[in-house]
């Protein structure tokens, strides 16, 4: 990226404060718990333990009876997105600064282009609004919304020149962003052949519109009908086809924004067999909230749930996918902010299907999966973090210089208090967004100091973010933790694939199936392999590596099964035709 605003840090910012320990804490891994200080210089963690020794002149945090974690990374946000007619109300300058104040000091945003567009001409746009305001770092995913040999190029370009490692393509928004099976498949296997990784929106978008035409036709207007368009099984339905196309193309998958007990369940199934490997999010919004906000008789207050794929009215949702969280079925949790003002979601106030999509969640993502999730003994710190950090940074390649406290890491820290109460509300959330969906909501656990590259920018309670402060990560493709050791094959298309030549004379060619009968003795084949009684047959009679061997049809295969057969690699010289 060559034309995003150079940054500037004013002087009194660059030397200050370069030098911090946080004192007395208990730090808190994906893998584990320790007492220990951290200390940190120029933004980086230079040593951990006990009674460390330390320069004077260092400002020391007392963490006594707190908890110090890796800053979480919100790996799903829509910063300046302009979508459905509307703008989000948060840009990247209010998004990643309540995203600190929440205790996430990465945010991983998405290049969304229109149909059309060049991909590298909506990520410099992104890179343009994005560099100069972001409070914390950031990364980006690009999204694959149309396509064509052009999209393929400025994949590879972006995955190798410009620190891209994921694309994400929509199965929904029919007619706008979705692509159709044929064009997801051949966008996977790009993601493969780059060693990148595809993330899908799965939900039906046909289904989806159809339904919406049902129910605009029958009357039903309110954004109810926003969650009868699309139930759970349409969620479901998309979440398997993701899963099977991945697998036909041989790549990993990661499914944004998962939803429901149904669409995990696929998953769950999915996850169960296949490699290499399917990755399930779920967002702040499954748990914090339900779906029975849609039945609101405000409009505003019902608008304000909207979002794809919706919340769910079984009112056991939020528990199945919190249990999904903590045993693995689901490996991390996003916010998917896209906040529209009162003001965007009233364009749909005679029509659902035209209420802008998206609901906040930067903010309060880690607070409310506290409450939901540690609060109620479902799942330990040590997952916390594991579900809001470390599983992020080792899946987008961040690791382990994010998601991770250990020397040489980055000093992205939460000192975070366990026993700190407050209620969420919009009257003093620090997001642009006149509404927030967790109103009311009391959680114990909150961040009490977030440090941001070593800078402490959330002090006891205090907001002192810097605009421009964050940088861009590149995220380096072929994740060892995505496509670590081999990737088998696992479609028979991908297993060496090869034509079957077929002989117009009679000879045998690569790869004709030859009976083994008297016909043949003493014709010389090679063989590229054989069924299992084949082998065995082919091992009695002396034939010793069946892969690639060249050997003669001997006498001792004659005649002990006129079904054996051998697929010949290389015609047998030689031979005449009339044989077969
Ligand atoms: N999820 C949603 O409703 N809005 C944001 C766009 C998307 O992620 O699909
Ligand atoms: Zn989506
Ligand atoms: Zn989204």
């Amino acid at each position: 990226m060559t034309n995003a605003p150079v940054k500037k840090v004013p002087i009194h910012l660059q030397s200050s404060q370069n030098r911090l320990l946080i004192k007395n804490g208990r730090v808190v891994n994906d893998d584990g718990m320790e007492e220990a200080d951290v200390y940190i210089e120029d933004g980086i963690i230079k040593q951990m333990g006990r009674n460390l020794i330390i320069p004077g002149g260092t400002r020391v945090i007392d963490a006594t009876g707190k908890l110090v974690m890796p800053g979480g990374i919100d790996p799903h946000t829509h910063f300046e997105l302009e979508m459905m007619g509307g703008k989000t109300a948060d840009d990247f300058y209010k998004g990643t600064r309540a995203a600190v104040a929440g205790g996430t000091t990465t945010v991983m945003d998405f290049v969304l282009p229109q149909k059309g567009q060049s991909l590298l001409e909506a990520y410099s746009n992104w890179r343009s609004r994005a560099d100069s305001k972001v409070c914390c770092d950031y990364a980006l995913h690009v999204g694959v919304t149309w396509w064509s040999p052009s999209v393929k190029k400025e994949m590879e370009q972006l995955v190798n020149e410009h620190g891209v490692n994921s694309f994400k393509m929509f199965m929904a928004y029919k007619d706008a962003w979705m692509l159709d099976d044929y064009q997801l498949m051949v966008a996977m296997e790009t993601c493969l052949e780059l060693r990148a990784l595809p993330q899908v929106h799965a939900e039906n978008g046909s289904i989806i519109s159809r339904n919406t035409e049902k129910l605009l036709a029958a009357g039903v207007t309110g954004p109810e009908g926003h969650q009868l368009s699309r139930d759970e099984e349409v969620e479901a339905e998309a979440v398997t086809r993701a899963c099977v196309i991945a697998n036909q193309a041989n790549s990993p998958l990661y499914i944004v924004h998962m939803m429901s007990k149904s669409a995990v369940q696929a998953l769950r199934i999915a996850r169960t067999k296949q490699r290499p490997p399917v990755y399930g999010e779920t967002l702040a919004a499954t748990i914090g909230t339900d779906g029975s906000h849609y039945k609101n008789a405000c409009f505003r207050h019902a608008a304000a749930h909207v979002l794809s794929p919706p919340l769910r009215p079984d009112p056991s949702t939020p528990e199945a996918i919190l249990q999904a969280l903590a045993d693995d079925d689901l490996q991390l949790i996003g916010s998917d902010n896209c906040t529209f003002s009162e003001k965007e979601k009233e364009l749909g106030k005679n029509n659902f299907s035209k209420i802008p999509n998206g609901v906040n969640g930067v903010e309060d993502r880690m607070s409310v999966l506290w409450q939901k999730g540690v609060n109620s003994g479902i799942m330990d710190p040590c997952r916390f973090v594991a579900v809001t950090s470390a599983n992020a940074a080792r899946i987008f390649n961040l690791w382990p210089q994010k998601g991770r406290l250990a020397v040489n890491s980055d000093a992205d820290i939460v000192v975070w208090d366990p026993r700190l109460e407050r209620t969420i509300t919009a009257a003093n959330h620090k997001q642009a967004v006149d509404f927030n969906i967790f109103e009311g909501l009391r959680v114990v656990g909150s961040p009490q100091y977030v440090v941001v590259n070593g800078r402490v920018c959330f002090d006891d309670g205090e907001l002192r973010v810097v605009e421009g402060l964050g940088k861009y990560l590149k995220t380096e493709a072929n994740s060892p933790f995505v496509y670590g050791g081999e990737v088998p094959s696992r479609s028979p298309v991908n297993e060496a694939p090869h034509d079957i030549e077929r002989s117009t004379n009679g000879t045998p060619t690569h790869g004709d199936l030859l009976l083994v009968s008297k016909q043949l003795e003493g014709m010389s084949v090679t063989s590229s392999g054989c069924s299992t009684p084949t082998g065995r047959k082919m091992r009695e009679a002396g034939v010793r590596n069946l892969q690639n061997s060249t050997f003669s049809i001997s006498k001792e295969m004659e005649g002990l099964d006129t079904k054996t057969s051998v697929r010949v690699r290389n015609p047998p010289g030689g031979r005449s035709s009339g044989l077969w």
